[in-house]
C-alpha cells in the first residue's frame, strides 16, 4: 500500500487545501477510507456502491476524490459519480418549465436530472471495459461534449455517489403545504413545483437511490452557512473560467446565487432531519467543514 500521508500532502496540494487538511484528513479521509474498505471486503456484490450526501458547498467532491486516492492505493478500484453530472440539459430543463414549472429551469431539485442515466452507469461499471462517465458543465449550464468526459476502465470495486440530495427520500404531503422561503411564496404559492419535485423523489430517484448500499453524511451548522459556502465554489468557478480565458460572469453574482440555493433550502433542511438515521456515518460539519466528533 502507497504511503497514505505522502499521498494525502499531494493532493492537498494539487487542490490548494490549508495546510490544517492534513490533520483532518488523519482524522476522517484515512479512517473513512479504511471503513469503505472493510464494507467493500464483506459486501455481497460488486461494485458496493457508497451515497455521500451533503449540503451544497460542504466539501463532497473533494472528500470523494481523496478517498478514491485512498482506496485505489489499497488496489481497490474506485469510481467517483456526482448526482450533478446526471443533471438533464438546458433545453429538457426549459421544456420542463414550459410543460410543468417555471421553477425547474434551475438545475438542482429532484426533477431536473436524468435518475436512469445514474442506474445505467452504475450498470456499466460493474462490468469490465471503458465507460464514459458523464460530466454536466455548470458554466455552460450543460452536459459536457463526449470529448470532455472521463473515462473509467471498468469493473468498479466501489463507487462514490456523491450530491447535496443523494438518498433523500420523500417528505410528508402534510410538510409541502406551506412555503418555506420568499421563493416558494412568490413563485410557487400553490406547491406545484416542490410537489413534483417530491413525486421525482418517490419515484425515478428512488431506482437509484436503491442501489446505495452505504451513505455518508455530512451536515452543515445551519444553511446560512450552506449559501456561504456554495459562493465560495462559485468564487473558484470564477477563477477558474478567468484562468481557462473564458467569460467570468458565466459563474453566477449574489444576487443570482441566493435565488439559486433558494431552490435548495427546502430539501437541505428536510434532508438534515431526515436522513441521520438512516446513514452509515453521520459527520456534523462547523463552518470550516471540520467534523465535530473524531471518526
Ligand atoms: N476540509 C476542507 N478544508 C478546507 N477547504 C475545503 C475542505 N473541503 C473542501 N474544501 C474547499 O471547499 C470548497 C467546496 O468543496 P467541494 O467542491 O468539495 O464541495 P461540494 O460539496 O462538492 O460542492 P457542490 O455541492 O457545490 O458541488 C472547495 O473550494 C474546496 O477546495
Ligand atoms: O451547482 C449545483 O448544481 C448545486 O450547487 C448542486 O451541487
Amino acid at each position: 500500500m502507497r504511503d497514505e500521508a505522502a499521498l494525502i500532502a499531494e493532493f492537498a496540494r494539487d487542490e490548494r487545501l490549508p495546510p490544517a487538511f492534513s490533520d483532518l484528513a488523519a482524522r476522517l479521509h484515512r479512517p473513512l477510507a479504511a471503513r469503505i474498505a472493510a464494507w467493500t471486503a464483506t459486501a455481497e456484490r460488486r461494485p458496493l456502491v457508497v451515497g455521500v450526501c451533503g449540503p451544497q458547498g460542504s466539501g463532497k467532491s473533494t472528500l470523494t476524490a481523496l478517498l478514491a486516492w485512498l482506496l485505489e492505493a489499497r488496489d481497490l478500484r474506485a469510481a467517483v459519480l456526482s448526482i450533478d453530472d446526471l443533471y438533464l440539459s438546458h433545453a429538457a430543463r426549459q421544456a420542463l418549465a414550459r410543460e410543468v414549472h417555471p421553477l425547474l429551469a434551475t438545475r438542482g431539485v429532484p426533477g431536473t436530472h436524468d435518475p436512469a442515466l445514474g442506474v445505467a452507469v452504475l450498470e456499466a461499471l460493474g462490468q469490465p471495459g471503458p465507460v464514459v462517465l458523464p460530466r454536466f458543465d455548470k458554466a455552460r449550464d450543460d452536459p459536457a461534449p463526449e470529448a470532455e468526459r472521463p473515462v473509467f476502465d471498468g469493473p468498479a470495486d466501489i463507487v462514490l455517489l456523491e450530491g447535496w440530495c443523494v438518498g433523500a427520500r420523500p417528505q410528508p404531503a402534510p410538510l409541502l403545504a406551506d412555503p418555506i422561503n420568499r421563493l416558494e411564496r412568490e413563485e410557487d404559492a400553490d406547491g406545484l413545483w416542490r410537489g413534483y419535485a417530491n413525486a421525482a423523489l418517490a419515484g425515478p430517484y428512488r431506482s437509484l437511490f436503491q442501489r446505495l448500499d452505504r451513505l455518508v453524511l455530512l451536515l452543515a451548522p445551519d444553511f446560512e452557512v450552506v449559501r456561504r459556502w456554495r459562493g465560495q465554489q462559485e468564487e473558484r468557478l470564477r477563477q477558474r473560467l478567468i484562468a481557462q480565458g473564458r467569460d467570468p460572469d458565466l459563474a453566477m453574482d449574489e444576487t443570482q446565487l441566493d435565488r439559486f440555493v433558494a431552490h435548495y433550502e427546502r430539501l437541505t433542511r428536510w434532508i438534515a432531519e431526515d436522513l441521520p438515521a438512516a446513514a452509515d456515518v453521520v459527520l456534523r460539519l462547523d463552518a470550516e467543514r471540520r467534523p465535530a466528533e473524531t471518526f
